[in-house]
């Protein structure tokens, strides 16, 4: 169990792979912990050292009282990352993370030498609808909003499965202000213009059935950077990573070769 005390915030973060291994890191999204990468991880090869973290709020890392905002998020990581020592990283955020990952690599590109883009925009939703989740988790907890999620999270198919049930218990059990805290986050957030100025290699990732990123969103915040690339991964809702492991952690493992990550 590894945590990193940065002072107002204590993150839960976890390696795997060898310590002098080129840094690949992680970032969830709203609602999950660093256990959304478990299937994915074992596919990837070896010689990486494979990084994530429990964002402030979510999993076993700290609740500062909120509202957060995405200028707060983007600096936990950055300061993650400074007390690990990590710098030239492949970033992998997903949602909410790929936020955290645009906001890094406009901040930090010593950090951030490559960028996966998944399930994510430069904005996501808007103001109104995010006031009016935060005003329902308040009201009744996270767990009246726990089917429409999960029709977002995940395809037709894959709700009918147990595994599903899994999943919906690891939303129930993030504190509701630490959610609401980063849905204020994700409300007060636009990454048009910065992610526009950003070059570096990037690949963008979409979900056929992704219900709060759709496929043309996340198309157009990918192109956003010259020279990006763009997959779509089939049968899949919001957490591809969870539904379609294998496609995914292939196409990281291609990108991986793609950007010579760690050979320069
Ligand atoms: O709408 C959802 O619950 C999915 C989601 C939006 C941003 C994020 O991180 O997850």
């Amino acid at each position: 169990m590894q945590i990193a005390d940065l002072g107002d915030v204590q993150l839960h973060y976890r390696i795997d792979g060898p310590s002098d291994g080129a840094p690949v890191v992680f970032a969830n999204s709203l609602g999950t912990d660093l256990r959304l990468w478990d299937q994915v991880l074992p596919l990837l090869p070896p010689r990486f050292r494979y990084i994530r973290y429990d964002k402030r709020g979510h999993g076993l890392s700290s609740l500062p009282s909120g509202p957060y905002s995405m200028g707060a998020l983007v600096r936990d990581a950055e300061r993650l990352l400074d007390h690990l020592q990590v710098r030239d990283c492949l970033f992998v955020g997903l949602s909410i993370g790929g936020m955290i990952a645009q906001g890094l690599a406009v901040k930090r590109l010593d950090q951030v030498r490559a960028l996966v883009l998944s399930n994510t925009a430069a904005k996501i939703g808007i103001p109104e609808q995010w006031q009016e989740r935060i005003q329902t988790i308040k009201t009744h907890g996270i767990e009246a909003l726990a089917d429409p999620i999960m029709e977002r999270w995940f395809s037709r198919a894959f709700r009918n499965t147990p595994e599903c049930a899994l999943w919906r218990n690891m939303l129930l059990r993030q504190p509701a202000e630490g959610y609401a805290g980063c849905c204020a986050a994700i409300s007060g957030t636009d990454f048009f213009t910065p992610t526009s100025g950003l070059r570096l290699p990037t690949l963008g990732i979409a979900g056929s059935d992704d219900g709060a990123t759709p496929p043309d969103l996340v198309r157009e915040t990918t192109a956003l950077i010259p020279g990006s690339k763009f997959h779509l991964i089939r049968k899949a809702g919001h957490l591809p990573c969870v539904e379609q492991p294998e496609e995914y952690a292939a196409l990281l493992t291609q990108f991986l070769t793609d950007t010579g990550h760690g050979q320069i």
